[in-house]
């Protein structure tokens, strides 16, 4: 039995949309005609009338935290799927800083496992760089390749070691894989919560300097140049790393980077209070930099958008802005937030946003999903892009509320998903 979808606007070029009936047989996208065309027999099939709405590719996120094994308590993988499912996202990338870290192959196929059996979205697992993320020695990337591992990270953590990244950059691109960064220099950042700027000022607080990401991008991209790997920025915040990766692109360094919401939305002077749900790494930046992730995102610096959903516990939210965790959720809120504010607004298209939440992450990682098109994977995403709806925390299908966003008004909620053809969720 297929699925018809009827009557969905189907991005078409900027701000374009056409209206078409889409089916999916099985996992695949079989048909895809014109409204105006007459109806072939949809006899024996399920019928989804879209009205009008949004018929995207399923969103891709290629930076979550799905927290199992370990910290259950947090999400795991059946509410982390079903949170990234009623966020639109087919198919999600998850960190490996679990309990334990997923650094051996038992890790990786217990997380396919779960992930097979609970998940409702695509989990593709990253491996760790080092073992237990200790920066001490490299995992077996061979056998984590072979489990089915799609990149290295030790993502939470920057390695600190630059002989340590050249060896397992080395490595990876010996083996085809890429390596994926969180750039964080520990010296520059001991104790603080909040980086430097107004609200540290403001509050008295130690911050976090800029250049303690902006030193790790610039030390691995040399690095990248010298080993030919693919390396890919994790969550760039600040004016510095845009400009060296742009820099970087420019000479032919094969560097790809990503960027959150929040660092697009969101800069240090947005904190209302010491709340902990403004705290994340990296933290919120200057308006400078929040400008240049914008342009860096806009001009192709930064590849794509992904939401580092990092769910945590009410009771370690409330410990307060210095002793909290960082991480803020982002599943639920991230298409919303990004169509609302630049959408809605006029500043990108339609189609450029949809490009980074889907064909463009795909393409970054090898991935063969983020289009609509005759013979591809029906993982589909259907959006209402008209109804405003404030963000609510409680109704959040993540185990985590730790969001900035709460009561923003916004458009753009996704109302079903379907993976292979499946429907997996439908508000
Ligand atoms: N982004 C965060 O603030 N936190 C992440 C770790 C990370 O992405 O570095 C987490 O695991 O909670
Ligand atoms: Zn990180
Ligand atoms: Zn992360």
């Amino acid at each position: 039995m297929g699925i018809w979808i009827l009557n969905a606007s189907l991005a078409a070029g900027g701000n374009e949309l056409k209206k078409k009936h889409v089916f999916a047989n099985g996992e695949r996208i079989e048909q895809i005609v014109d409204a105006g065309e007459a109806l072939p027999d949809m006899a024996g099939h399920t019928v989804i009338d879209a009205q009008g709405k949004l018929l995207a590719p399923g969103l891709i996120d290629m930076h979550v935290h799905l927290r199992e094994p370990g910290f259950e308590y947090k999400e795991d993988i059946a509410s982390g799927t079903r949170s990234a499912a009623r966020g639109g996202f087919t198919a999600i990338a998850c960190m490996p800083n679990t309990r334990p870290v997923i650094d051996t192959v038992e890790t990786v196929q217990y997380v396919l496992n779960k992930a097979q059996t609970e998940g409702i979205v695509r989990v593709l697992p990253y491996g760790c760089i080092t073992k237990n993320e200790l920066g001490r020695e490299l995992t077996d990337f061979d056998a984590l390749k072979e489990a089915g591992v799609i990149g290295y990270t030790d993502d939470g953590v920057g390695v600190q070691s630059a002989q340590m990244m050249k060896d397992a950059m080395a490595k990876a691109a010996s083996i085809g894989m890429p390596v994926i960064a969180h750039c964080e220099d520990n010296t520059l950042v001991e104790g603080a919560a909040v980086s430097e700027g107004a609200f540290a000022r403001k509050h008295g607080l130690k911050g976090i300097p800029n250049e303690s990401e902006a030193i790790h991008v610039g030390r691995d991209i040399l690095l990248a140049e010298a080993t030919g790997v693919h390396y890919h920025v994790c969550h760039v915040s600040t004016e510095q790393s845009v400009r060296l990766i742009r820099q970087a692109k420019q000479i032919g360094i094969k560097v790809t980077a990503e960027v959150c919401p929040h660092h697009l939305l969101l800069s240090d002077e947005d904190i209302p209070g010491m709340d902990a749900n403004w705290k994340m790494n990296p933290p919120l930046r200057t308006p400078r930099d929040v400008q240049a992730c914008i342009e860096g995102l806009v001009d192709g610096t930064i590849d794509i958008v992904v939401t580092d959903h990092a769910p945590h516990s009410e009771e370690e939210k409330a410990r307060g802005m210095q002793l909290a965790p960082f991480g803020i959720v982002g599943f639920e809120t991230a298409f919303p937030l990004l169509y609302t504010k630049f959408v809605a607004t006029g500043q990108w298209t339609l189609e450029f946003l949809l490009d980074k939440m889907t064909k463009l992450p795909a393409q970054v990682f090898g991935l063969p999903w983020g289009t609509i098109e005759v013979g591809k994977t029906a993982d589909l995403t259907l959006i209402d892009l008209e109804t405003e709806k404030k963000v609510n925390p409680a109704e959040f299908l993540s185990k985590g509320r730790n969001t900035p966003f709460t009561g923003w008004s916004l458009k753009g909620w996704p109302t079903l998903t379907i993976v292979g053809g499946n429907v997996v969720w439908s508000e």
